[in-house]
């Protein structure tokens, strides 16, 4: 279990909590009783491969499925009891392109801030500023389709910033783009964790996007087989590099959860 810092004005609460989560789609399981925790303020790499979870996972936090097995909490806030407080906090950007591609990036910015209830001058303040994290400065007027990949990415990352969430979850976000794009969204988010004091969760199956003092959170056929900082997962596993233990965790799934200690 990770530890969760205290004195970061969050008074210890974890930002993401998910506590013996289960979904299934008819008879098929995918989470089975996942739990852990993510801390205020950090960057956790959810890792799994096709079909192990993640965007399940994603999409009963972000409240599109409800939870019908365990709870979710963000900011201490359940999604259950508490959906307004718990997804007033969270930001989301899925793995599929969900810009309108008829409407300009400001178009498309502007349509999000209204519906979370921000107002247009305040919204125009915001826009100037999410664009500019996401150095996208410049492209307002620019029609969503006239935009690489790895642009669009940036004006989703900036869409999913506007309502200022503290937890900012985004799924396989570096799918399908070039090696340069990936590394530049990925530095772009990292940064965020520094300088905004966001928690990131981000999904992936890519090894390399992996730090090694990240957390990582481990997902195989929908069971929790790994949950820590990259070295104690690496040496709970007996692996020398979190390649081999990802690889280790995604074959042997019937093995004993080698789960790393706090
Ligand atoms: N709508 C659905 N109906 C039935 N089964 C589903 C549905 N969505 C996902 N599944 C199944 O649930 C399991 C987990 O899928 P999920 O999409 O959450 O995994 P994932 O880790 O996000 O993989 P990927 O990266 O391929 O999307 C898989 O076995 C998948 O086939």
């Amino acid at each position: 279990m990770q530890h969760v810092r205290t004195g970061d004005g969050t008074n210890g609460v974890a930002a993401l909590d998910v506590a013996a989560v289960s979904h299934s789609y008819g008879a098929r399981r995918a989470l089975n009783e996942v739990s852990f925790q993510i801390a205020p303020a950090s960057f956790t790499v959810l890792l799994g491969l096709n079909g192990a979870g993640k965007t399940t996972l994603f999409s009963l936090v972000s409240h599109l499925y409800d939870t019908r097995h365990g709870s979710i909490r963000i900011f201490g806030h359940d999604i259950r009891r508490a959906p307004g407080e718990a997804l007033r906090r969270l930001g989301i950007v899925f793995q599929a392109r969900t810009l309108d591609l008829d409407l300009s990036v400001y178009q498309n910015l502007s349509y999000h801030a209204s519906l979370h209830g921000i107002g247009a001058a305040d919204a125009r303040r915001r826009i100037d500023a999410v664009l500019e994290t996401v150095e996208m400065s410049g492209k307002q007027h620019d029609k969503a389709r006239s935009l690489s990949g790895g642009q669009m990415r940036r004006v989703e990352i900036a869409r999913a910033l506007l309502h200022q969430p503290h937890l900012l979850l985004l799924d396989e976000a570096t799918v399908g783009l070039d090696v340069q794009s990936r590394a530049g969204i990925l530095a772009n988010i990292r940064k965020l964790v520094a300088t905004e004091g966001i928690s990131v969760f981000w999904a992936t199956h890519l090894i390399d996007e992996v730090d090694d003092d990240d957390h990582v959170v481990v997902l195989a056929e929908g069971n929790l087989v790994a949950k820590g900082y990259v070295a104690e997962v690496v040496a709970a596993t007996g692996a020398r590099t979190i390649g081999e233990a990802f690889s280790r965790l995604s074959g042997k799934q019937s093995a004993a959860s080698p789960e790393a200690s706090p």
